[in-house]
């Protein structure tokens, strides 16, 4: 008969790397970043090299078993077996940070009084070696009655101690079933806490310590006017260096995509495979894989930030202007990985426990400029701002960026403060959020998270952007024009049909049918704009390349408008699925999709406008 599976769970406060020591201990790839809250859902993976099968589950992260938020409220369920549909784990892993014993411990002796078997991990014990923090682990780990191993989890150092400990856990541990419950709380905090000062004097030599630099960088980064000053500086830069660097790998891969177009164009006899082959896929892929080494630039800045330990000071620093629309400092993480994809950041306002704030969060979550909307700027900003430096400092192309995030924020705040108008003030929380260690970003999570994101970028080239690519030449292609015809072939075709019969709608904006056209695919994935755009202009016969071809037939208060257009537009499809499912509500779906298309129009309206009779 084969052995039950065993379970462990990791269990600790937010952000002592129990992530980290879950992808060591599985080989998984989550998310690990510098900031509480990373992980909000549960977790697992298989736990190898143990004599039965095991398996190991990462949990949110905790400080208490009594008080909990409701994603902390999932650890403390997980661990009594409440959670419906979960097996109580058989044994604790319990991560402390080694640079924060006393907070940890806390837990620890919570958990210790559900009488499971439990282990102690000390992470970071590189950062707690490196402030001269000394833990005799072979006492502590009498006075607790449980094994205590110190552990890198960021340099796999010590997870064989580890798996040594977890080993001789398994061959002792009988799986039970049934829940258990939490022990009244008999002792009084002080006490407590009392019992923690006793383990730490006996257990622990910490020189009294805060590194002075830290404090200094705290106090200008949440200065409420350098600080600000500070951010828009860090994001100004991420925007200028997004053009600035990407320029010459661009210029290549577009060398490479030209040149790959001749080759096949060569090879294949002229007719309708060659058109099929140069027009349709090599045009409408490589219009979109030359923005590859941007994405990789703002993702870079985004990986290197997040595990700096500067973003949760940056959620602080706009907790009060957050505050001043009705948010809290709890939504600037949906917020905040909203800049990746609005999917993940509206299914992660799951921990805000005020359903208005939850539902006002979800509904601004996309305006917040994804990354499937760089191509689109990138390619508009490119073919229409000039390439110049502005005050002396600033590349205007960069700017223009700069100002198009800018505008989805500064929306979003907008449309948060006139909810709460309406619905009045909800109870507004204060903000408690821990303040990290800065930390130099660690080489390997940056590096695999920068490959994860070129991954899901080529996978969409590859796949959505292709599968379009194909329909769209064909729409452009057929049917063919009549003998007699005067205009160019294209605007006989469906896709031209199609695009002037929609044409009159946006008549008032400016756009011509070729952008109108653009519109209808770009609702799968907004990056399929460019790639249409490059199709219908490659079928028309354009020789040049897609920006030139735009420059020669839009008009800049048009181009402006499109860009206005495609801050706002709900253009995609996953999204609005992401909202139906969390809201669970036709109506607020509905809402959600009309007024941000209104929000489109009514802002690319005013844009050409005002703009035309700027420029
Ligand atoms: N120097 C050092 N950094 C570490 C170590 N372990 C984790 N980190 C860093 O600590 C941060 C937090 O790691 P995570 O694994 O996301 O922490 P977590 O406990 O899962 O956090 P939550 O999911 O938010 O509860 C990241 O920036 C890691 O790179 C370590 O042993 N040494
Ligand atoms: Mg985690």
């Amino acid at each position: 008969m084969s052995q039950p599976v065993l379970h462990f769970a990791l269990v600790g406060n937010p952000n002592c790397g129990k992530t980290a020591l879950f992808n060591c201990l599985t080989g998984a790839k989550a998310k690990v970043a510098n900031y509480a809250g990373v992980t909000v859902e549960k977790r697992s993976g298989p736990l190898a090299g143990l004599s039965r099968p095991a398996e190991l589950i990462d949990l949110p992260g905790t400080y208490s078993l009594y008080v909990a938020s409701p994603d902390e409220q999932v650890a403390r369920r997980v661990i009594l077996g409440e959670m419906a549909g979960e097996v109580r784990p058989d044994v604790l892993v319990a991560v402390i940070d080694a640079t924060n014993i006393k907070l940890g411990l806390r837990l620890v002796l919570e958990l210790k009084a559900l009488g499971l078997p439990m282990v102690l991990v000390l992470n970071l014990a590189d950062a707690a070696r490196s402030r001269g923090i000394n833990i005799r682990t072979e006492l502590l780990a009498e006075r607790l009655g449980m094994p205590v191993v110190e552990t890198v989890a960021v340099r796999k150092s010590g997870v064989g101690d580890l798996q040594a400990a977890l080993r001789s856990l398994a061959a002792s541990v009988q799986t039970r079933t049934g829940n258990l419950s939490l022990p009244e709380r008999s002792e009084a905090v002080e006490s407590v806490y009392a019992r923690i000062d006793a383990l730490l004097a006996e257990c622990v030599d910490a020189p009294e310590f805060t590194p002075r630099w830290q404090d200094k960088l705290d106090a200008l980064v949440m200065h409420p006017v350098l600080g600000v000053a500070i951010l828009a500086a860090i994001l100004l830069l991420m925007f200028q260096a997004v053009f600035a660097w990407a320029a010459p790998v661009m210029d290549g891969i577009e060398a490479l995509v030209g040149w790959l177009g001749e080759q096949v164009g060569a090879l294949l006899p002229a007719g309708i495979l060659h058109d099929f082959v140069v027009d349709g896929l090599i045009a409408g892929m490589g219009s979109v894989l030359v923005f590859l080494p941007q994405i990789i630039i703002l993702f870079a800045f985004i990986l290197a930030l997040e595990d700096s330990g500067y973003l949760p000071r940056a959620a602080f620093l706009l907790d009060r202007m957050m505050r001043g629309v009705g948010l809290s400092g709890r939504s600037f993480i949906p917020l905040l990985s909203s800049f990746a994809c609005a999917v993940p950041g509206i299914m992660s306002t799951r921990s805000i426990a005020n359903p208005r704030e939850r539902l006002v969060t979800i509904m601004t979550a996309p305006l917040m400029t994804c990354s499937a909307r760089l191509p689109v700027y990138a390619l508009v900003i490119g073919a229409f701002i000039p390439h110049r430096t502005v005050w002396g400092l600033f590349n205007l192309q960069g700017l223009t960026l700069f100002c198009l995030y800018i505008a989805g924020i500064a929306s979003a705040a907008l449309v948060a403060w006139i909810t709460r108008k309406q619905q009045g003030e909800g109870n507004s929380f204060p903000l408690l959020l821990e303040l990290p260690n800065y930390r130099w970003p660690n080489l390997y999570h940056f590096l695999v998270g920068l490959k994860e994101r070129a991954w899901i970028f080529l996978s969409r080239v590859g796949t959505v952007i292709l599968a379009l690519s194909i329909v769209l030449w064909f729409l452009a292609t057929f049917p063919h024009a009549p003998e007699d015809a005067t205009l160019p072939a294209i605007e006989y075709s469906f896709a031209g049909m199609l695009g002037k019969l929609i044409q009159p709608l946006f008549e008032p904006l400016g756009f011509n049918w070729q952008m109108c056209i653009a519109l209808i695919p770009a609702m799968a994935a907004r990056e399929v704009a460019v790639s249409t755009l490059a199709t219908v202009y490659a079928v028309s016969g354009g020789e040049d390349a897609l920006g030139s071809s735009l420059a020669h037939s839009w008009s800049v208060p048009v181009a402006l408008a499109y860009l206005a257009w495609f801050v706002y537009a709900p253009q995609c499809l996953s999204t609005i699925a992401v909202v139906r499912r969390e809201t669970n509500s036709v109506r607020a779906t509905l809402i959600f999709t009309g007024y941000l298309f209104a929000l489109a129009y009514v802002a690319a309206l005013l844009v050409r406008q005002l703009s035309a009779i700027w420029l």
